[in-house]
């Protein structure tokens, strides 16, 4: 869902904009959670050509071994690529950083791909990521540019990407990340890297998802009779599944701090255990001051009610847009992958807190006091609330007309109306 969602965001910002859109996916077999969205977007969104293509069946994909996943995604879907190419003109191709190098291979491979010279590779993460890479356990420098170096698809030995691509598409904004844009495109950080392109921060996508079970409409209806910013949201992602003790320590957090709260919790392993988890036993049993929410809940409409005053997230890239866009202050909690890149980003736009003393990767165990005392700090801290409000507005002012999307598709029109760009279209 990490992956989809903003994918499903791009599509339909695109489309309303007038662009004829061609969506390739997993067939929305995959999980319940993927299969909603997706017919629910389709449903809504009937101009969107829809090419799904199936996993293997022993390669179906399970929480606890996402790269098995990624692989067969990434073979299913050039193969069906390679044949929606002998049917359709495509002006600009979209990819999700995990098929750029193999995508590009491909059309270099093929004879009437000259069309598709300019690709616009569609990174999830932030542009700070993009020099991050080079970090390599060095202690985060203090400006983003020090740390330069460029992301796998950009690597020695894969120059062919980068000669044929065309930007990368940022899911982020200039106003948010301003020092990192600034440095990639002037060359500061790597030489010879194509256009970094903001999209200005996707908004979500209204959807009637059926099947959802009620879950929205369960904690909307808690939230309105909570007071304004008096409730934090923790979230850790769609499938980021936590040890019982993490969860052990969260939980007495929130029963200490008498804290208001909202806990959309998920993973595999917790679920078959937590029937007799004495805390969530006393959640349910009601009269408890929050929720927990195991099901599919939608987090982007719950972190945008009045009600909500924080949000102790994993730093999921979609979730820190999310919470951007809302103005919602972040308590940084990274567990893996580019979320400690994020936490960062967090932090130096001014809107959110991270302590690193936490750790990475579940190396330390966080105690509920100490969770007391930062989620104190998170809800009581008025500067931070300010920063967060304007931070929140400038974000909505990027994906207006005449913001970064706009910038982004006049771009994209002036390279089709190009004639090398034309060649065989
Ligand atoms: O019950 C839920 C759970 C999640 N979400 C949404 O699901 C998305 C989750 O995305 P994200 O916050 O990015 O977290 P992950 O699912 O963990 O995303 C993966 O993909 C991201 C984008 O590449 C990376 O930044 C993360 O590190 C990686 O774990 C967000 O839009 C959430 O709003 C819901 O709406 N309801």
């Amino acid at each position: 869902m990490g992956h989809l969602t903003p994918s499903l965001r791009l599509a339909a910002a695109l489309s309303t904009r007038g662009c004829r859109v061609t969506l390739i996916t997993p067939h929305p077999n995959v999980s319940l959670a993927e299969s909603n969205h997706l017919s629910a977007f389709l449903s809504s969104h009937p101009t969107i050509d829809h090419h799904p293509y199936h996993l293997p069946p022993s390669s179906h994909p399970t929480v606890d071994d996402p790269f098995f996943e990624q692989v067969h995604a990434i073979r299913c879907s050039l193969h069906l690529l390679r044949s929606i190419l002998d049917r359709i003109s495509l002006t600009a191709l979209v990819t999700d950083i995990f098929f750029a190098d193999s995508i590009t291979g491909i059309l270099s491979d093929l004879d009437h791909t000259p069309q598709l010279r300019p690709l616009h590779f569609f990174r999830q993460i932030p542009s700070s990521r993009i020099s991050s890479h080079s970090t390599h356990g060095r202690r985060a420098a203090a400006v983003w540019e020090s740390r330069a170096r460029i992301p796998p698809c950009f690597a020695a030995g894969k120059r062919q990407s980068t000669a044929q691509v065309d930007g990368v598409l940022v899911n982020t904004f200039s106003g948010f990340e301003a020092t990192a844009l600034e440095a990639l495109n002037n060359g500061r950080v790597v030489r010879n890297l194509p256009p970094i392109l903001p999209s200005g921060m996707l908004p979500p996508v209204q959807m009637d998802i059926q099947g959802g079970g009620g879950g929205d409409e369960v904690v909307v209806g808690w939230l309105d009779a909570q007071p304004p910013g008096s409730v934090v949201l923790l979230s850790f992602g769609s499938r980021t599944a936590m040890s019982r003790d993490r969860i052990a320590e969260i939980a007495e957090a929130l029963e200490l701090s008498k804290q208001r709260f909202v806990w959309i919790l998920k993973g595999s392993k917790v679920d078959r255990e937590d029937k007799d988890d004495p805390f969530l036993d006393r959640i349910r049993a009601g009269g408890r001051s929050g929720l927990v929410m195991r099901e599919w809940v939608d987090q982007a409409k719950i972190l945008s009610h009045p009600a909500i005053g924080g949000f102790v997230s994993h730093c999921g890239w979609n979730s820190v847009t999310e919470a951007a866009a809302r103005g919602v202050p972040v308590l940084a909690w990274p567990l893996n992958g580019d979320q400690k890149v994020n936490a960062e980003v967090v932090v130096e736009a001014g809107v959110g807190t991270w302590d690193r003393n936490w750790g990475w990767g579940g190396e330390r165990l966080v105690g509920g006091g100490e969770i007391v005392r930062k989620l104190m700090e998170l809800m009581g801290d008025a500067e931070l609330k300010r920063r967060a409000a304007s931070v929140g507005e400038e974000t909505r002012r990027a994906v207006d007309d005449g913001g970064s999307f706009d910038r982004l598709l006049k771009l994209i029109e002036n390279k089709s109306n190009n004639s090398d760009f034309a060649t065989g279209g």
